[in-house]
């Protein structure tokens, strides 16, 4: 499959609208994301090692807000586990079509179920490893408590939550600087100051970024014993959590 470039904001937009996983994002999703997320990569490799050592037999993997199934396919290539199923959830119509594809050419050999849906309408039961990679960050404020209270209480015991999220900090000047390194990352990447500044409105009241601090804090009101970062470049940051 070809991964055209992502040059949605490379010319003046003259009227801004809010960003959508639409079908323009969706043809250019794997070089965009790669190009604007520092670490990416590393992170979608990862989870397949966590879901080698986490997935426990006859259980379920959840990867929700999956996208074209990035981190679905590192768990479907790494689980050794016997008879585990990855449902993958997504309620961007255009993401779900584009993975039906993605998982068509793949050949790996867990069943992976692909769900057109809110997140939130979706029932979570047997679950040992759960994926949120960059997507409660799209959800409003008051909603994710729920969410991870819902992710607790359908995960065994022993079962892990991989939650990574842009991130803000509270030291004004810190957050500054992460803000601008990561534009810079952004910039060695090809993209022009137009093309960041465009995304950055258009991700404005979009992509809400928290502290790790208020992460942690909610990941222990939902149940979770322990959570720590487990990788982090500027303002990109990977939690896990596991449930006692
Ligand atoms: C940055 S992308 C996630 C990237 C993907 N997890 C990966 O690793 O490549 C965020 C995704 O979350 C999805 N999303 C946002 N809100 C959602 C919700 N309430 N329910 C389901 N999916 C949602 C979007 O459609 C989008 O595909
Ligand atoms: O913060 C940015 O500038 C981004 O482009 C980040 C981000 C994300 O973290 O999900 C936003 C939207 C796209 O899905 C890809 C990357």
């Amino acid at each position: 499959m070809t991964h055209p470039k992502d040059d949605i904001y490379a010319t003046p937009l003259p009227e801004l609208s809010r960003f959508r996983f639409d079908h323009t994002v969706v043809n250019v999703f794997p070089d965009m994301i790669k190009r604007s997320v520092p670490g990416y990569t590393t992170i979608i490799s990862m989870i397949g090692d966590l879901a080698e050592r986490y997935a426990q037999a006859d259980s379920t993997c959840y990867d929700l807000g999956c996208s074209l199934g990035a981190a679905t396919l590192a768990m479907r290539h790494r689980i050794r586990a016997a008879n585990c199923t990855i449902v993958a959830v997504d309620n961007s119509q255009a993401m779900i079509e584009r993975a039906q594809q993605v998982m068509q050419a793949d050949s790996g050999e867990v069943p992976v179920r692909l769900l057109c849906n809110d997140l939130q309408a979706v029932d979570l039961q047997n679950a040992s490893v759960v994926v949120l990679n960059f997507t409660l960050q799209f959800i409003a404020l008051a909603e994710r408590q729920a969410i991870l209270e819902k992710i607790y209480r359908g995960l065994r015991p022993g079962g892990v939550l991989i939650l990574s999220e842009k991130v803000a900090f509270e030291d004004a000047p810190h957050h500054e600087l992460m803000i601008e390194l990561h534009h810079n990352f952004k910039r060695t990447n090809g993209y022009s100051d137009l093309e960041i500044a465009q995304k950055r409105t258009a991700l404005e009241n979009v992509l809400i970024p928290e502290t790790l601090e208020a992460h942690r804090k909610r990941l222990k009101a939902a149940g979770f014993a322990s959570s720590d970062v487990w990788f982090q470049c500027f303002n990109f940051a990977s939690l896990i959590a596991i449930k006692a």
